[in-house]
């Protein structure tokens, strides 16, 4: 494992990549980042009116996980993004998000045997919700390719490219997406319900916007800079994926400083270390502070909240330029960085919009807990996971 201080060098590990998956990715960064993009934005408003319909019953009982609310948000607005409208209406939603979510927590485990353990019959057990999962992409699939308005991310309109079977590619996606999107989502409830000052701070802004625009999308989301401070915030202080590997399998690599990497050694980059720097990121590296993502309109930095928001309502504060901030890598960086970082900062922005532009989120009284970064289903995650309640503004 390379050590945290050299930033710039792990970040010129990052930039090697295969010449192979080079085409594979352009064309999925292509179909994420125009159509795709713009639904993130405009589909979580619809999908959190509909899903807190449904938590006002469970609320009547007591809080609800915030664990549990979290990934059936990311799950749905992932696969209303990728799929379409057709997906909010899927009678099948409920057991394809069980389904992907027990196999995710049983496939690390399946994968760690260096030979497949073809006489354990928990193995089989696996396997066949695997093929269950796989016959419930390809049904979705096919209905999508029915019904040519869906506007699903594989645009099954037009001209059908019967040979291309996109399967594998949308289940990789809907696995890697709604797992990191559930743990970000999760991670910010959970920043918000321990911060009531910074949740109001973020409401402030948000009924700001709202009097120039009916919600932020990839267009306008600059205008509401301390919701993404949070956002980011929160990823800095709990990257889902807390270590990046590398790998060069046929030559060595020569870095600029005169280190050498032997061909097939794996070069592991620990972003939690990184980002948790104090050395990159202040005395206060530990803490969580949203007002470090921002600075002034004049270009001085915000150390707290006040006067960042004016009663005037112009904003003196922006966003930091993310490319300045090179301990910053919660989605990778160079060559093989996440290709979804837009739309899951434009979806999740846009979730937190809606939501804390309507409800105030608290902890449920009682229940009180001290949660820690874990690892959850291949994913860092603050847990025992908070239960919590939505109280509606009068505003
Ligand atoms: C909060 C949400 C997300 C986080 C934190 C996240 C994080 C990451 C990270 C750390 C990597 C590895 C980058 C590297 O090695 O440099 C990655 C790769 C990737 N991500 Fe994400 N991701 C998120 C959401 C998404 C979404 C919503 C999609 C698409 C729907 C997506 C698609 C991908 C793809 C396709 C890759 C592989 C890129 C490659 O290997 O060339 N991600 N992501």
């Amino acid at each position: 494992m390379l050590p945290e201080e050299d930033v710039p060098l792990l970040r010129l590990l990052l930039i090697f990549v295969h010449g192979k998956v080079e085409h594979q990715r352009k064309s999925l960064e292509l179909k994420l980042g125009s159509k795709l993009l713009e639904r993130a934005s405009l589909i979580p408003a619809e999908i959190l009116n509909c899903i807190m319909e449904r938590a006002q019953t469970v609320m009547a009982k007591g809080g609800i996980d915030c664990e549990m609310f979290s990934q059936h948000l990311a799950f749905t607005i992932l696969g209303a993004t990728l799929f379409g409208d057709i997906f909010l209406t899927w009678p099948k939603a409920n057991v394809y998000e069980e389904l992907l979510m027990k196999i995710a927590k049983d496939a690390c485990f399946w994968a760690s045997y260096g030979v497949t353990p073809f006489w354990k019959q928990e193995f089989w057990r696996y396997q066949d919700l695997c093929t269950k999962l796989k016959c419930l992409t390809l049904e979705l699939i096919n209905e999508c390719r029915q019904n040519r308005k869906s506007e699903s991310l594989w645009d099954f309109g037009g001209d059908i490219d019967m040979e291309y079977e996109p399967c594998g590619e949308i289940t990789s996606l809907m696995f890697h997406g709604s797992l990191t999107m559930a743990a970000l989502i999760a991670n910010i409830l959970t920043r918000l319900v321990t911060h009531l000052d910074i949740q109001d701070k973020i409401h402030s802004e948000i009924l700001l916007a709202q009097k120039v625009m009916r919600r932020p999308d990839q267009e306008n989301i600059a205008m509401v800079p301390h919701l993404l401070a949070i956002v980011y915030e929160s990823a800095r202080l709990l990257p889902a994926g807390p270590l990046l590997q590398r790998c060069s399998l046929r030559h060595d690599l020569n870095l600029k400083n005169g280190m050498v990497i032997p061909a097939a050694a794996i070069v592991v980059v620990p972003v939690q270390l990184v980002q948790m720097d104090s050395s990159n990121w202040g005395k206060d590296a530990s803490k969580f502070n949203p007002y470090r993502f921002l600075s002034r309109t004049d270009d001085r930095c915000i150390s707290d909240q006040k006067e960042s928001l004016t009663d005037t309502g112009l904003y003196t504060c922006v966003l930091k330029e993310l490319k300045e901030l090179e301990a910053f890598l919660p989605f990778g960086s160079g060559s093989r960085a996440c290709i979804g970082e837009k739309l899951a900062i434009v979806g999740i922005s846009s979730l937190f919009a809606a939501l804390v532009g309507t409800y105030e989120v608290r902890l449920l009284p009682g229940c009180e807990s001290n949660p820690k970064p874990m690892m959850n289903n291949c994913v860092l995650q603050l847990l025992p996971s908070p239960k919590i309640i939505f109280v509606k503004r009068s505003s």
